[in-house]
């Protein structure tokens, strides 16, 4: 039931003595503690209590509930293990006390100050935490330890389903990092375990922050409690010195860098907000020759507790943590404490920081302030109530490490791809999903000693020694899809693009070859415009090369500048082919051949310019490698929205396409078609790719794949729909009747004047028409190649136009016969 707060010593309500007096004086002895504790208190060095022991342990003898609230590093963990022991030692009985703490590392650190201050006494404990074994879990309950140190989640599991094991006998339960355990993560399971454990139980709760829900359970869970508040609230050590950086966010990894450089030696735990970022920025780091280990929720107990083991044994200088580590891990010989990214609840602040300058100790904190993080960090000021200076910084030097922080950077993402890929595989095959440093390419010791000189040859040198099956050893690594055998989607790519470069120079030749036969005039005009296309097709193809190859700053510019050039010159070229057949299907005068050139030309162009300044104001005219650096996500958005031109002619040429359907000479409609049928199934693979490529739930590691792909698929659209119908039609002769006549809705403008043979058919015709005529004004689209062919005759050969289709027997009045 609700029970109202009766002692705050700090306030010295009923504090008999000032803080300092007790300080001075008492001995483990003095606050009622057995001597064999109080020898086993001596042992570990302490020779004197805390204040916060001082505080809570002759209170907690009484059998008092306690809300005891004291900085980190104050020795809490003492305050609540001395007077279980010593209860236990009174009143020894099995599953006797219970500790729930937030995370798993800090249950087995608890679980050892437990056994070491109790080993006199032969105490057992139990570690309940999630990510390990629960069948050896439930042996070790079924001894029906002394204590169970447990996360919540886990202790539920066994209260539930381990058979025989239950708290019903428990005198005394703990909540350490109370204010954590009660949050909203736990709180079901924590309703739970309360409903399972008597009521008539001590009950401490510790933390060095408190919260209201803590209040809450101060009225559901303790009986009239006792807060024992040796600090001020929300202090922070005073042996800390506590700095902050105002950086901007891009150049947060620089600093990082330097700092690490300007305090070498020390042992750092720097505190990142996703598992993600702690990952890589421990890779970044090791690519920068520093001894780094990640811990995060995101990797097995096992390698959690190898990086932990690995840092407190000194064997790694670098502990990059998310939260996971912020509470209650105790490792004396930290020195430094950065917040690489800032805590987003100021609380958390408290904790991080705490990690260091902890029973006495002195430490550093520094925290990168960004221009997004001011807010965040004005709050943190205004919790501990103290203003921080600036870390001292020399800028310039701190800019002269960028360029071997990008170079790491790079790396660092790129093997976190491959890690990503990797543990996908690996998932796959085995069900293992392990994180560990010697799976993501950590170099070995000797590279490690040097700080990074030349990126990528370590790089190639680790990639060289897992060259994939059908890939020589000594191939540089960029190329591996090429012939990676397990990829194969790399080399059917790289297949059909070779054939269709190969189709593509073979039409270029042809075309050439074919120029003399192609007996229209009209479709000899369009004949540059449709080499310039093939040239396009021929640059699709081999593009696709760059996406096969891995994304640096080689192939990085060369995709983003080229994809969209492309396509926009096939387009242009599509367009006008299209544009110049809505004229002739209507019996309109042509475009002329130079025109439809400059058209296409002067379409496509607009893209180039887009694409040159895209490319140059993200390169930034130094960074090349600026591509592979961008997130994925910022990659691919990037990388569409610089084609939404070529989107735009895609569209108008689909439409223009449509538009040449429409019209009185048929014939022409048939090369409507074509350009129709290639524009659509191209829009069909664009809105494929595009949606895949910003679909979140494909990862990044097939953007490659779907790019190749897709440019593949164009080039034989290209090549299929519309080449190679066009062949066909290149040299056959257009009927006669697809040119318009005289009376047609458009007026002729001018007459051609040509000057050639006479082609007899045609003349022929127009002999019997009557209606051959030198210096007509009617408008001759048709005029041949052997037309062209000059002799002396000034007359216009080409196709005669009809006044109306009138039939040549009209005239025939029959056999006369003739005497
Ligand atoms: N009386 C003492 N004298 C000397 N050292 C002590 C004493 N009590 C505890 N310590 C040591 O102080 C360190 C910090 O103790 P502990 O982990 O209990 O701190 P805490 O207050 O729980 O910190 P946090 O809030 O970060 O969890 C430990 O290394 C512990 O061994």
């Amino acid at each position: 039931m609700a029970a109202s707060v009766e002692h705050d010593s700090r306030e010295g309500m009923d504090a008999p003595q000032t803080a300092v007096e007790v300080e001075e004086t008492k001995t483990f002895k003095d606050l009622g503690v057995t001597d064999v504790l109080c020898e086993a208190c001596d042992q570990l060095g302490w020779t004197k209590p805390t204040k916060i022991q001082i505080e809570a342990i002759p209170l907690a003898l009484q059998g008092r509930d306690i809300i005891g609230l004291a900085e980190t590093g104050s020795g809490k963990t003492g305050a609540f293990a001395l007077p279980i022991l010593n209860a236990l030692l009174e009143t020894p009985q099995r599953l006797f006390a219970l500790v729930l703490t937030p995370t798993r590392e800090l249950a087995f650190q608890i679980s050892e100050q437990f056994e070491a201050l109790g080993s006199s006494i032969g105490v057992q404990c139990a570690v309940i935490v999630g990510g390990i074994d629960s069948m050896s879990q439930s042996l070790a309950l079924a001894k029906k330890p002394h204590v169970v140190i447990a996360t919540p989640g886990r202790l539920i599991d066994h209260l539930e389903n381990t058979k025989g094991f239950n708290l019903r006998a428990l005198k005394y339960l703990v909540m350490d990092e109370a204010d954590r355990i009660l949050n909203m993560d736990f709180e079901t399971e924590v309703d739970k375990i309360l409903k399972v454990i008597p009521r008539d139980r001590k009950t401490f709760l510790f933390s060095a922050t408190m919260t209201k829900k803590v209040q809450k359970l101060q009225r559901a869970a303790l009986k009239n409690p006792v807060k024992c508040a040796v600090s001020s609230k929300y202090q922070t050590v005073e042996k800390l010195q506590q700095y902050y950086l105002f950086i901007p966010s891009k150049f947060k990894d620089t600093y990082l860098v330097y700092i690490l450089n300007e305090l070498a030696g020390n042992s750092f735990m720097i505190f990142c907000s996703t598992c993600n970022n702690t990952q890589r920025t421990a890779l970044l780091l090791r690519n920068l020759g520093f001894t780094a280990i990640p811990l995060h929720g995101q990797m097995s107990q096992s390698k959690r507790l190898g990086s932990l083991n690995k840092f407190k044994a000194k064997a790694r200088s670098i502990l990059l943590a998310t939260d996971v580590a912020s509470r209650g891990l105790d490792i004396p010989h930290v020195d430094v404490v950065v917040n690489f990214d800032i805590p987003t609840h100021s609380k958390d602040y408290i904790h991080r920081v705490g990690r260091t300058a902890r029973a006495g100790r002195s430490g550093k904190a520094i925290t990168f302030v960004t221009q997004y993080d001011v807010e965040l960090f004005q709050r943190i000021e205004h919790l501990i109530g103290k203003k921080l200076p600036v870390f001292p910084t020399q800028d310039d030097e701190v800019m002269m490490l960028t360029e071997r922080v990008t170079e790491a950077q790079r790396f660092a993402r790129m093997e976190l791809r491959e890690h990503g890929e990797k543990k996908k595989r690996s998932r796959e095959d085995t069900g293992d999903n392990d994180d560990t440093e010697g799976a993501i390419g950590v170099r070995n010791k000797t590279q490690e000693a040097a700080f990074l000189s030349s990126g990528l040859e370590i790089h190639k040198a680790r990639m060289s020694t897992t060259a994939p099956a059908g890939c020589r050893s000594d191939l540089d690594p960029r190329y591996y899809r090429l012939c990676d055998k397990k990829a194969a989607w790399g080399i059917v790519l790289e297949a059909l693009a070779g054939v269709g470069a190969v189709a593509s120079v073979a039409f270029m030749i042809a075309l050439l070859a074919l120029i003399c036969k192609v007996q229209d005039s009209n479709k000899r005009k369009l004949l540059p415009t449709q080499f310039l296309f093939l040239l396009g097709v021929l640059g699709v193809f081999g593009l696709t090369f760059a996406f096969l190859i891995t994304l640096d700053g080689g192939t990085g510019p060369t995709r983003f500048f080229l994809f969209g050039v492309l396509f926009a010159l096939c387009f242009s070229c599509l367009l006008v082919h299209a544009f110049n057949l809505t004229k002739l299907v209507r019996g309109r005068q042509p475009l002329s051949m130079l025109v439809m050139l400059g058209l296409a030309l002067g379409f496509s162009l607009v893209q180039d310019i887009i694409a040159v300044e895209y490319v140059v104001l993200t390169m930034n005219r130094t960074n090349a490698n600026i591509f592979s650096e961008l997130s994925p996500q910022r990659r691919n958005e990037d990388f569409v929205m610089l084609l939404i031109y070529v989107l735009f002619l895609m569209a108008l040429t689909f439409l223009t396409a449509s538009f040449s359907f429409q019209g009185s000479f048929t014939a022409w409609k048939r090369h409507g078609a074509h350009i129709y049928l290639a524009t659509i199934l191209s829009i069909a693979i664009w809105v494929a790719w595009i949606t895949l490529l910003l679909v979140p739930t494909i990862g990044p590691q097939w953007d490659d794949t779907i790019l190749s792909s897709a440019l593949v698929a164009n080039g034989w659209v290209f090549l299929l729909a519309y080449i190679a119908p066009e062949f066909q039609l290149l040299t056959r002769q257009q009927n006669p009747m697809d040119y318009p006549v005289e009376d047609a809705f458009c007026q002729p403008q001018f007459m051609k004047q040509s000057y050639g043979v006479v082609n007899r058919a045609y003349s022929q015709e127009g002999i019997i028409q009557g209606t051959e005529e030198t210096g007509s004004t009617l408008y001759a689209p048709y005029s041949t190649h052997f037309q062209l062919q000059n002799r002396d005759s000034p007359k216009d050969f080409s196709i005669p136009r009809v006044q109306t289709r009138v039939s040549p027997y009209s005239d025939y009045e029959g056999r006369k016969d003739v005497s």
